[in-house]
């Protein structure tokens, strides 16, 4: 039996190393093999910049692709939302874990909820798909909030609430479970508020595409539905040609009956950032059986979109 350490490339952020560290233990669980974790450096983790300036997508995951590439590392652990959706030749999305709560979430001054935010509260986030969904959502029902782009680490961004500067910040629920944080949310915002990030919630586990071995032992890992629900999500965001800091909300989600499963329903959203202008659309059907019936799930939800002006509504940035 192989008993030599598996190697896993890891960011050095609080987040990253939460998420390796969980992920490491359950694959020395299945593969009897004790896991090193592995330090990478990457371009966003040390660029002042903002992301979106940076090139937005995927800047935290091309030092991890890289270090598996040149066999640095066996394998790499990374938020789904921010791998970007065409997969390179030479690696293999080994698996994509159960996923845990999709929500956005707020974490605000005085215990208060989002719609509970007093006139003129300021509200931080660095992502124009939250913006868009907060500011549409607060038209829609009076609400008088100001969205601030912000950017840094998750404690970086609660500390904006905690030293009085900004009213409210909106977060990931999977991001704070990770990091031991979740006791600081106020208010769990329902996804028909704000739609998650496409992948929000689930981590992929990456290999080199000539590793049979290791795939096979990290699959184990895979829970397919969270698989064939984001490859839905992850279609549609392909399709509507987004990267991610683009204002894009999509979730897949089974309807069941009882405990008898019965249908996806996919989810989608675009919206400018001011949230006056918004296309939000839903598809159901039954449950994609292969993953080529998942991305076509994905495609045709967004043609629908792009039919009622999708298009015309991504072209912005935070600033
Ligand atoms: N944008 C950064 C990022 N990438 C992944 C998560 C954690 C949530 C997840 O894994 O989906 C976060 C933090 C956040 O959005 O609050």
């Amino acid at each position: 039996m192989n008993d030599k350490a598996l190697r896993l490339g890891t960011r050095r952020s609080k987040l990253a190393m939460a998420q390796s560290g969980q992920v490491a233990d359950a694959v020395s669980q299945v593969t009897g093999r004790p896991v090193e974790l592995v330090e990478i450096t990457t371009y966003g983790d040390v660029s002042r910049e903002h992301l979106a300036q940076i090139g937005g997508t995927g800047v935290f995951v091309t030092a991890l692709r890289d270090a598996l590439v040149r066999g640095e590392v066996d394998f790499a652990v990374h938020s789904l939302k921010d791998l970007p959706t065409a997969q390179p030749e030479e690696l293999a999305l080994a698996a994509v874990p159960l996923r845990e709560d999709p929500r956005d979430v707020i974490v605000a001054r005085d215990a208060l909820k989002f719609t509970d935010l007093p006139r003129g509260a300021r509200i931080g986030t660095g992502s124009p798909r939250r913006m868009a969904q907060l500011n549409a959502y607060a038209r829609a029902h009076g609400l008088d909030i100001e969205t601030v782009a912000i950017r840094g680490n998750v404690d970086t961004r609660i500390r904006y609430v905690h030293d009085g500067e900004l009213d409210a910040v909106v977060l990931a629920a999977a991001g704070l479970n990770r990091i031991g944080r979740i006791d600081e949310v106020t208010d769990f915002l329902s996804v028909d508020t704000v739609l998650p990030a496409p992948g929000q919630g689930a981590l992929a586990i990456e290999c080199t595409a000539d590793n049979a071995d290791l795939i096979a032992a990290l699959g184990e890992l895979d829970d397919p539905f969270t698989r064939v629900a984001v490859t839905a999500e992850r279609s549609l965001l392909a399709a509507l040609e987004a990267g991610c800091s683009a204002p894009v909300g999509a979730l897949a989600d089974l309807l069941a009956d009882g405990q008898i499963v019965k249908e996806m329903r996919l989810r989608g959203v675009v919206g400018t950032t001011d949230g006056t202008r918004m296309v939000q659309l839903s598809t159901t059907g039954p449950v994609p059986e292969t993953h080529e019936q998942a991305l076509a799930l994905g495609r045709e939800l967004a043609a629908e979109m792009l039919a009622q002006g999708a298009a015309g509504l991504m072209g912005e940035r935070a600033q």
